[in-house]
């Protein structure tokens, strides 16, 4: 013997109760590295009567280091349940079970329960089974080996498709006898004993051979000729190296399972032999590479999510784009299906590929979430790289469609290129999806940049209409003459179509549909008029502010725009109505917005109903008639659009009473300032005065004529008159007739002589004393009671003039009740103050 157990490992697989060593086996397989070995392993079984030398044969034949019995301490049991061992210097790996010895004392007769599992497992699992009898065995009825070859055969039946396995007859004490004929006479036995076999109907006919390969060899007694024996065993182990080659002693073999799935394997047979089972090998093969195969899957898969690589590769995609994600990934899931690969390959093929394939989708599933964030960098990036290349086309004056074309498909490449380098050679990954998020990111970022230039260039459009028109359209209306409504057309016109022309050269850049820059062209032209529209609307607010400026315009100057100083030779009723005329005519001009030429009645109307006074004397018969045809009591104009209409014809109407009532007073003003002239410039009595003063005066003038100083009182007396005179108002106190006059200026006489002489006393005296302001004449002009009487006089005279032009306009030119106090107010206080 001399092997040590380091090297051979013997290991009890299963104990004499039939408990399978799971433990003991896996640290078997580890320490042994019969994992590695893949199909290029055989397995070896002995098994045949106790204490039939099966131990010796095995050490010597594999050097192993079974337990062996010692002769001298007498016959029994050495080998319990099955042992296994490592051959040393066997090639292949070569697996060694050494059975429990048949026909023992120990378990009695009867109970052959154990010899014919543990037969099953080994015709199960070993590929060469040897069985080792005593050559005298050989021909005899009652030989040992006889049950033990039953059993044999009878549970080789019970594997639904047996794995061809060589029993290899070992023939123990060899006698004198040739091996040449001994064969023979034992394959009829072991002949007999197959027919003797009960088999199912599928294998009535079956030859032996079909199932096993039957071998004999002879070895001679080792307790009588060692040496003999030791050389025909070394000569024997020959037969065991390759054994599993073409050939070879198990050349032919089938059904194996990988060396990897042999721990599993082997559990599992014994399992179901133990609980007396059919043993179907081919599905337990499936079985088997099932579960080696998910086994080693799941294996690569935790290898995987701890990869030093991967976890680096994961923190790098998660902080951004990683450059050669696909290579690097790709490299990594080739490293463990490549494993996979090997380490699965001898398992059944089917199997083998399904978890493969089961392999490659829960890897891949496992990294998507990576290669899902390596595209979503990829898209942010090509969707930014995108709006920073767009708007650096459009500084660059690009049109913009070109720009969003241009700047889609440089992005698009950069992100099909990134895409390239993402891909993961073992997955069928497609970025489309994200291509196709990322076209429509890339579309709804241009539509909405679309949208903000388009607004920005209306916006400026509608800029520079409103600085082109809204200035000269105001003006023009303030104007208000017949040319307005054409002007600001001509103007309208010009600048909308000067606008329209560059607002389309600018926008076919973006080359829109026509129905939308149809519609984008006629919303600027509808803002050129809305512009027209606001700045008219504007201006008719301010309408009676306009027609008072106007009417104090052409009142208060000539026809050479000089201010006109009222003298008293001005036909204020002329001046008034051309005044009233240009502030009718501008009242016609803000009363609609004719933004086309066709004619209207505005200004015909509203002169015929102010002007001219028909209306008025038609619309008091109408009155008078219980009918009412006034064209001005309606809120439309014939043939003007409601939207148009600035000022409708009742709006015309009550402004124009508010004009004249609220210009009135200008009016008043001037026939005040007219007679005011003339009465300063009428300094003479009239006529018949002088000729009464000469025919009663004669006498007397002849006589200051002889005499300077009458002439001198006389002319003293000439101002005494004039101051009696103007104190008293004679010439209209002589209006209601002359004996109202008379009685008027006789009784005004007296005191206001005495008044006249008392003033002038004070102010003589004034003269005396210091400090006392020298009397003026005028101010005892102002200040005289008589003044107040002549006050009234002018008034009543301006207010007489006021009404004969008033007349005119006969009820429309009536002005409120209120109105006519307050300006009789103003009109005594101006004049009073003149
Ligand atoms: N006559 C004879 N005796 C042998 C031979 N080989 C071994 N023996 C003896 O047989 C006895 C049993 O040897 P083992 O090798 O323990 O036999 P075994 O079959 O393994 O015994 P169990 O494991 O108990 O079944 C020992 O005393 C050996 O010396 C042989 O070739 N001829």
């Amino acid at each position: 013997m001399g092997q040590s157990e380091e090297d051979c490992f013997p290991t009890q697989l299963i104990d004499g109760k039939g408990e399978f060593n799971v433990e003991g086996l896996d640290t078997f397989v580890k320490k042994t590295k019969l994992s590695d070995s893949g199909l290029s392993y055989a397995v070896v079984a002995i098994m045949g009567p106790q204490s039939s030398g099966k131990s010796t044969l095995l050490n010597h034949l594999f050097n192993t280091s079974f337990k062996e019995m010692d002769a001298f301490a007498g016959r029994s049991q050495t080998t319990k349940g099955i042992w296994m061992a490592k051959c040393v210097g066997i090639e292949p790996f070569t697996l060694v079970m050494d059975l429990e010895g048949t026909d023992g004392r120990e378990r009695g007769e009867d109970d052959t329960t154990f010899e014919k599992q543990s037969a099953l497992f080994a015709l199960a699992v070993a590929d060469i089974v040897l069985i080792n009898m005593w050559c005298h065995d050989i021909g005899r009825e009652q030989a040992a080996n006889k049950p033990l070859l039953k059993t044999v055969f009878q549970v080789m039946l019970r594997l639904f498709s047996p794995r061809k396995t060589t029993l290899l007859f070992v023939i123990r004490d060899k006698t004198k006898t040739p091996m040449d004929r001994l064969e023979p006479v034992l394959r009829e036995d072991i002949q007999k004993i197959w027919d003797s076999v009960r088999k199912p109907e599928a294998h009535k006919n079956t030859p032996l051979s079909e199932f096993f390969n039957v071998e004999v060899v002879g070895l001679s007694s080792y307790e009588d000729k060692e040496k003999v024996f030791k050389q025909e065993v070394a000569e024997l182990r020959q037969r065991f190296f390759h054994s599993i080659s073409p050939g070879g002693l198990a050349g032919d073999r089938r059904g194996v399972v990988p060396a990897s799935g042999f721990s599993f394997s082997s559990q599992e047979i014994w399992k179901v032999i133990k609980e007396n089972r059919d043993l179907d090998l081919p599905a337990h093969k499936v079985m088997v590479a099932t579960v080696r195969c998910e086994e080693i899957a799941n294996e690569k898969l935790h290898h995987l999510a701890t990869d030093e690589s991967w976890l680096e590769l994961q923190k790098a995609v998660e902080g951004g784009l990683a450059p050669g994600f696909g290579r690097k990934l790709s490299s990594i899931l080739e490293k463990y299906f490549s494993e996979y690969d090997a380490e699965a390959i001898y398992f059944d093929e089917g199997v083998r590929k399904e978890k493969r394939l089961l392999l490659k989708s829960k890897a891949l599933d496992f990294v998507y979430t990576a290669y899902a964030t390596m595209l979503g960098h990829l898209r942010s990036n090509a969707l930014e790289s995108f709006k920073v290349r767009l708007e650096q086309y459009l500084n660059q004056g690009k049109g913009f469609a070109n720009a969003v074309r241009d700047s889609q498909q440089s992005c698009l490449l950069v992100f099909d290129k990134g895409c390239e380098d993402a891909a993961v050679k073992q997955a069928t990954w497609n970025a489309s999806k994200v291509r196709e998020k990322l076209c429509r990111d890339i579309d709804s970022h241009a539509a909405s940049a679309r949208t903000a230039k388009l607004s920005e260039l209306t916006a400026n459009y509608e800029k520079r209409l409103t600085q082109a028109l809204s200035a000269p359209v105001e003006s023009l209306l303030e104007a208000g003459g017949k040319e307005t409504w054409p002007s600001i057309r001509t103007l309208l016109k010009r600048e909308t179509e000067a606008a329209v022309t560059d607002f389309l050269d600018v926008v076919t850049g973006f080359e829109l549909d026509h129905a939308t820059t149809d519609a984008m062209v006629q919303n600027l032209k509808d803002y050129s008029r809305s512009l027209v529209e606001k700045k008219a609307r504007e201006e008719a607010a301010k309408i009676l502010i306009r027609m008072k400026d106007r009417f104090s315009t052409v009142f208060s100057h000539d026809k050479d725009s000089m201010p006109r100083v009222w003298t008293g030779k001005e036909d204020i009723r002329a001046i008034t109505k051309d005044a009233r005329a240009e502030a009718l005519s501008l009242l016609s001009v803000m009363a609609a917005i004719r933004f086309d030429e066709s004619p209207d009645k505005i200004e015909s109307t509203l002169f015929s109903s102010f002007m001219d006074g028909t209306v008025s004397d038609t619309s008091s018969h109408n009155r008078s008639m219980g009918t009412s045809t006034d064209p001005l009591a309606s809120s439309s104009w014939e043939k003007v659009p409601p939207k148009d209409v600035l000022l409708t014809p009742v709006q015309c109407k009550s402004l124009w009473r508010q004009f004249k009532s609220e210009t009135e007073y200008t009016v008043t003003q001037a026939i005040s300032a007219q007679e005011a002239h003339k009465r300063n410039n009428n300094w003479l009595p009239p006529a018949w005065a002088i000729v009464l003063m000469i025919v009663l005066g004669f006498n007397e003038l002849m006589m200051l004529l002889r005499n300077p100083l009458y002439l001198l009182g006389l002319f003293v007396a000439f101002l005494l008159s004039k101051a009696l005179w103007v104190q008293l108002d004679v010439p209209r106190e002589f209006q209601h007739g002359a004996l109202a006059g008379v009685l008027s200026v006789t009784s005004k006489f007296l005191p206001t002589v005495m008044n006249l002489l008392r003033k002038l006393a004070e102010e003589a005296q004034g003269k005396t004393t210091q400090g006392v302001p020298e009397y003026s004449a005028s101010q005892s002009y102002r200040h005289q009671s008589p003044s107040h009487s002549v006050s009234n006089t002018v008034a009543e005279s301006v207010s007489s003039n006021i009404s004969s032009l008033a007349d005119d306009d006969a009820e429309y030119s009536s002005p409120a009740p209120v109105q006519r106090r307050n300006t009789s107010n103003v009109r005594e206080t101006e004049i009073t103050e003149m």
